[in-house]
């Protein structure tokens, strides 16, 4: 490992991009509550101090998105699609330092935070041209004098709260069809990884969004910015990606203001092999799908099937590649693992593996942390899964990849299905009429075939049952963020 201290502002090409004060109405201000500390997971040290919003500057931040939204919606479509067009150029013209950024407070290889800046920038991107595109109908009308519009309008203030695995994608896949449709934008990041959305911060007033139509609150505590985001009558929108059990208490709190709401929520991905897979395409699949970020996302492998002909040698094949990843501080060349997030989630891994082993699961690869500073894991296989196990209905959000095995096609639709959740399940096979069979019967809002890969800006990114509502993402994502308007003109 390398440094145990981290000097962020040395390690980029415009240090200007480090900000730490919170960006309200177009102006950088402290925090009423003081600071809190953002630190490097891989080195336990402080990047730097953030200003803490009180929940009393939540509801000042409220009222500024309110007034700028009326301008901003006045604003013709072409406007708006001009200036997110400058953020996203912005954005990645800058791409290596968000990346630096990105990996100094999140821990992900640097390679893979400044794919997600890209990623992200792809929301900017899309829904730069979405803006131009929201489009009404007329409908004949119900009696002869009378005519029917149908026009769509943006939903108004729109409040988010996003998690630490994606500090700058899950901001933009939010912010980026909100102000295409004339929204404006009050964006909370967690509290582990504020520094990539400040940074966005600088670059949309370069871009020259308008004061108060983008805005980032860093706030130690989350629960009083949900609450003064729910309870007030101004934030007419509210999106969420984390897990459910906050999900829950977010739509609790909005119900009492009857918010639209959009939940990206918790995941417990089933991965299945079929005897009659590209067993290497599946191994290579498997590994993108259950490593990237660490296993540290809604849409990892969770639970990975493979059918009895071929799992010892998909459980070779697979030893054999992960052994060779390279498990290091992101910052550091060659890095392919980076830390987890906190000691929580390490703990999280090791009970799921105590657990299962304590059942009759045999560790293949990894297991323990063996020699591994901080928060750093080995990537880890266990054979035998079973459903009596905890990883098949908890999410792990690590680097632990249980491998059951199954005979035949219904009983595995039937296992991959038996969860609360139902966000992104993936499956490898080459049989015509099993590929049809297979992705019409796996509940689950995203359904990859023979890729581990399944996240696109042109897409719908969404889940069902408990794992949430709405679609980020595709000409579905921009709806999130529009009310429908009919009108019925007597002439
Ligand atoms: N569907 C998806 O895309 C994602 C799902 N998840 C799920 O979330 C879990 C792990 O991620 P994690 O970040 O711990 O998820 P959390 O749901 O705990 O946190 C997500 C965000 O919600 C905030 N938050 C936490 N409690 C409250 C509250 N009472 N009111 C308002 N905001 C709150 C957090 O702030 P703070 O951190 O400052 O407390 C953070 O910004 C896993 O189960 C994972 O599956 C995670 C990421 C993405
Ligand atoms: O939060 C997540 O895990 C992301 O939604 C996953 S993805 O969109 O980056 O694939």
């Amino acid at each position: 490992m390398l440094d145990t201290t981290t000097n962020l502002s040395a390690l980029l090409k415009d240090p200007s991009l480090l900000a730490t004060r919170a960006y309200v109405n177009g102006k950088w201000i402290d925090g009423a509550d003081g600071t809190f500390a953002v630190t490097n997971p891989a080195r336990g040290d402080v990047l730097a101090e953030v200003a803490n919003l009180s929940r009393a500057q939540i509801a000042t931040a409220i009222d500024a998105a309110h007034d700028a939204q009326r301008l901003w919606a006045a604003r013709t479509a072409k406007e708006r699609s001009v200036l997110l067009r400058r953020w996203f150029d912005l954005i990645m013209e800058n791409q290596e330092d968000l990346g630096t950024i990105l990996t100094a407070e999140q821990g992900k290889p640097l390679a893979e935070a400044k794919g997600e800046i890209a990623y992200g920038a792809s929301f900017i991107e899309f829904y730069a041209e979405e803006a131009k595109r929201i489009y009404g109908e007329t409908i004949p009308g119900h009696q002869a004098d009378k005519r029917i519009t149908v026009i769509k309008q943006p939903v108004g203030v729109a409040a988010s709260i996003t998690p630490w695995n994606f500090p700058t994608a899950m901001i933009t896949r939010k912010a980026g069809p909100a102000l295409a449709a004339g929204c404006s934008f009050l964006a909370r990041p967690a509290s582990e990884t504020p520094l990539s959305a400040l940074a966005l911060a600088v670059l949309a007033a370069r871009a020259g969004l308008p004061a108060g139509v983008f805005n980032v609150l860093p706030s130690g505590s989350s629960s009083e910015v949900g609450k003064e985001f729910c309870e007030n009558e101004k934030v007419r929108k509210i999106t969420f990606t984390g897990s459910t059990a906050v999900g829950r208490i977010l739509l609790k709190q909005a119900a009492d203001t009857v918010k639209k709401c959009s939940m990206e929520l918790g995941g417990n991905a089933p991965f299945i092999v079929f005897d009659d897979a590209d067993l290497d395409a599946a191994v290579e699949g498997a590994i993108q799908c259950k490593f990237r970020n660490n296993g540290q996302t809604c849409v990892c492998a969770n639970r990975i099937y493979v059918q009895s002909g071929v799992y010892d040698a998909f459980a070779e094949k697979l030893k054999a590649k992960v052994a060779a990843m390279t498990v290091g501080d992101g910052l550091e060349e060659g890095s392919e693992l980076g830390p987890l997030i906190t000691e929580d989630a390490v703990q999280k891994v090791r009970d799921h593996i105590a657990d299962a082993t304590a059942k009759g699961a045999r560790v293949i690869l990894g297991g323990d942390k063996g020699g591994l500073p901080g928060t750093f894991f080995p990537p880890t296989i266990v054979t035998g899964a079973t459903p009596e196990m905890a990883f098949a209905t908890e999410e792990t959000f690590g680097p632990l990849a249980p491998l059951f095995r199954f005979e035949d096609t219904d009983e595995v639709i039937a296992m991959a299905n038996d969860t609360i959740f139902g966000l992104a399940s993936y499956f490898y096979a080459r049989d015509l009429s099993r590929v049809y069979k297979v992705a019409e019967a796996l509940e689950y809002g995203i359904v990859g075939v023979n890729t581990g890969l399944i996240s696109t800006e042109v897409a719908p990114f969404g889940g069902v049952k408990q794992s949430g509502l709405g679609r980020e993402g595709s000409r579905h994502g921009i709806e999130e963020f529009l009310e429908v308007k009919y009108i019925c003109m007597s002439v």
